[in-house]
């Protein structure tokens, strides 16, 4: 039998990546003259991808660009975003100390992102986190991306997970409803980057901090299984 896993989200999730992302938003805005968005307007925007973000800011700051200036916008963005991918981005408290307990006790442990898996890979790589991973999954690694189930099913597939020994972590709506929609369950943290509070999208489990989580991790999926 395949060890259970654990899915992780990305961004609002294992690592606080607001900052960069932030700041390569709002220099790509201010190039074409438009106004920058407040930090915590533009923090609830992120959890769809670069594109979303972008698509968001521009509706918030009322501009209409044409198709062809928003992929414009996206290739800067891209491109600063690569350089600057870790200036200011760092893990949440806890986490690395706990991916390494989870890890320990037998978890295999996987990433669920709605970021470029490029990108992802290379923050990881650049926080000495990517080692932790089985599988480090994006928007473009499958056809389709988050809140489709077919993205988390296929990435506990690739990381050699049962999805019926598998939980999900995360900070969103998206999150939630992705798990709820593959019948996994779905531990929310609260510190992350969301619209509406995570306790009120009614998770399995809520935590606050990375150190709650292998208690109840083990609640819902136990590291070792009773049925022989
Ligand atoms: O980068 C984003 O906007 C989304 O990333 P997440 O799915 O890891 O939250
Ligand atoms: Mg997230």
């Amino acid at each position: 039998m395949s060890n259970p896993i654990i899915v992780f989200d990305l961004d609002g999730t294992l690592v606080d990546t607001a900052p960069d992302l932030i700041a390569t938003l709002n220099l790509v805005l201010t190039l074409e003259n438009i106004p920058p968005v407040p930090f915590e307007k533009a923090r609830a925007m992120i959890g769809g991808g670069v594109r979303p973000l972008i698509e968001e800011a521009l509706i918030e700051q009322q501009r209409h660009l044409g198709e062809a200036a928003v992929d414009a916008l996206f290739e800067q963005y891209v491109r600063h975003y690569q350089e600057h991918i870790a200036d200011h981005s760092r893990p949440y408290p806890g986490c690395e100390d706990v991916l390494e307990v989870l890890g320990a006790q037998g978890f295999t442990l996987a990433v669920c992102t709605n970021k470029y898996e490029s990108l992802s890979v290379r923050l990881l790589d650049a926080l000495d986190m990517k080692a932790h991973f089985a599988a480090i999954c994006g928007q473009d690694t499958f056809p389709m991306k988050k809140p489709d189930p077919e993205m988390l099913i296929r990435t506990i597939q690739h990381a050699g997970g049962d999805i019926s020994r598998a939980v999900m972590v995360g900070d969103s709506d998206t999150d939630v409803r992705t798990a709820r929609a593959a019948g996994i369950p779905i531990i929310g943290v609260d510190f992350g980057y969301t619209d509406i509070p995570m306790a009120k999208l009614s998770p399995d489990r809520l935590v606050s901090h990375f150190e709650q989580l292998p208690a109840l991790v083990m609640e819902l999926v136990p590291a070792t299984s009773s049925v022989n």
